[in-house]
């Protein structure tokens, strides 16, 4: 299904976003106000049940429904030896993730969250940005729109996730390209590199942004010049699930990235998402400084597959069972404030 049919689509959807509904969550609020507990005392989880009222339009907000899906890209990029792995890892992940053989597997049924797995043209991997754009027009379109496509409608919580041998090299450089900094301040370990290899995807980032940089105009040009596949699908989703109010709980380094050039655009675009985790990736606390968001947990993770996401979705679930479940000081009998 063809969500944006041109890049001039994809940039009116993005300067055309919903608002949050604030009777919704005025109503949360109020809720909060009346619930047996000192005010403010559940911290973070009473704004959580806020946010959700907010873009859920519902003053007691569910997340029965959480789904997780998985974008997998490769990179020509990778060809340079950017990775710990070599690049036929994403297909062999895949088949592990449609095994049920992946952490994501696992951290998906202990929250709750159905799993959906969309491998993006994997034996056709993107140009090396450090000699191109990654993709013409129509591949990027066609990245942005599979990842729309895979918004469901009947979903309270959308939790993207990534499998790339070497996205952190492409992540970087839109991290890069969106916020400045050049590529020293972006470029970290992945999946654990050796200084040899940390150098050149150093030396990769700078190259591509010398390439690029001063023609990443628009965040659909940084998308398409720098991007991958599966990176460009998850912009493409968290764009999508905004145009629906679905809030998105976002990953690590790699879904923070897909965000930052849409960000850079319009900055409102993440208030609809929440921060799961501070990933063990160096520059992923400088990413979310940058995006304004703070993260609901530093558990040193950083393994992508939407895996800081799910872990996080259960964040979520507790604040909206207390939101939910709790009595009021009225209907326990409780004194409230005199
Ligand atoms: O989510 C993160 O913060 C994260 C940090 C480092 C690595 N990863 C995962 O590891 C792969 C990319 O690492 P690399 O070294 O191949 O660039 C890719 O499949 C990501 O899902 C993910
Ligand atoms: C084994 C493996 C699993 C992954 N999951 C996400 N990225 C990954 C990278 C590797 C190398």
């Amino acid at each position: 299904m063809t969500f944006f049919a041109t890049a001039d689509a994809f940039t009116d959807a993005l300067h055309s976003l919903p608002a949050p509904d604030l009777s919704a969550s005025a109503a949360a609020e109020a809720r909060q106000a009346q619930l047996t507990k000192p005010a403010g005392s559940l911290g973070r989880l009473e704004e959580i049940a806020v946010f959700m009222a907010q873009w859920q339009g519902n003053p007691r907000p569910r997340a029965d429904r959480i789904a997780a899906v998985i974008f997998a890209g490769n990179h020509g990029c990778a060809v340079q030896g950017i990775s710990a792995f070599p690049p036929e890892v994403t297909e062999q992940m895949v088949a592990n993730f449609r095994d049920g053989g992946a952490a994501i597997n696992a951290l998906t049924h202990a929250c709750g969250a159905s799993l959906d797995v969309i491998a993006l043209d994997l034996n056709r991997p993107t140009a090396d940005i450090s000699y191109g754009p990654a993709m013409s027009e129509g591949e990027c379109l066609d990245a942005l729109n599979s990842g729309a496509a895979a918004v469901s409608g009947e979903c309270d919580l959308l939790l993207p996730g990534e499998m790339g041998i070497g996205n952190t090299t492409p992540a970087a450089a839109l991290c890069a390209a969106s916020f400045g900094g050049g590529a020293a301040s972006w470029v970290g370990r992945g999946t654990g590199v050796d200084d040899a290899t940390f150098a050149r995807k150093r030396h990769l980032v700078a190259r591509a942004l010398v390439l690029h940089e001063q023609h990443c105009t628009s965040a659909f040009e940084a998308l398409r010049r720098l991007g991958g596949r599966e990176i460009v699908a998850m912009a493409g989703a968290m764009l999508a699930a905004r145009q629906k109010r679905i809030p998105v709980m976002l990953d690590g380094f790699i879904a923070c990235s897909a965000i930052a050039p849409l960000a850079r655009e319009v900055p409102g675009i993440v208030d609809h998402c929440l921060a799961a985790h501070q990933s063990g990736e160096g520059a992923h606390g400088r990413l979310l400084a940058a995006l304004r968001l703070q993260p609901l947990l530093a558990l040193d993770m950083r393994l992508g597959e939407g895996s800081g996401a799910a872990v996080a979705a259960q964040i979520v679930r507790s604040a909206l069972s207390a939101h939910d479940r709790m009595a009021t000081f009225a209907e326990a009998a409780v004194a409230g404030v005199p």
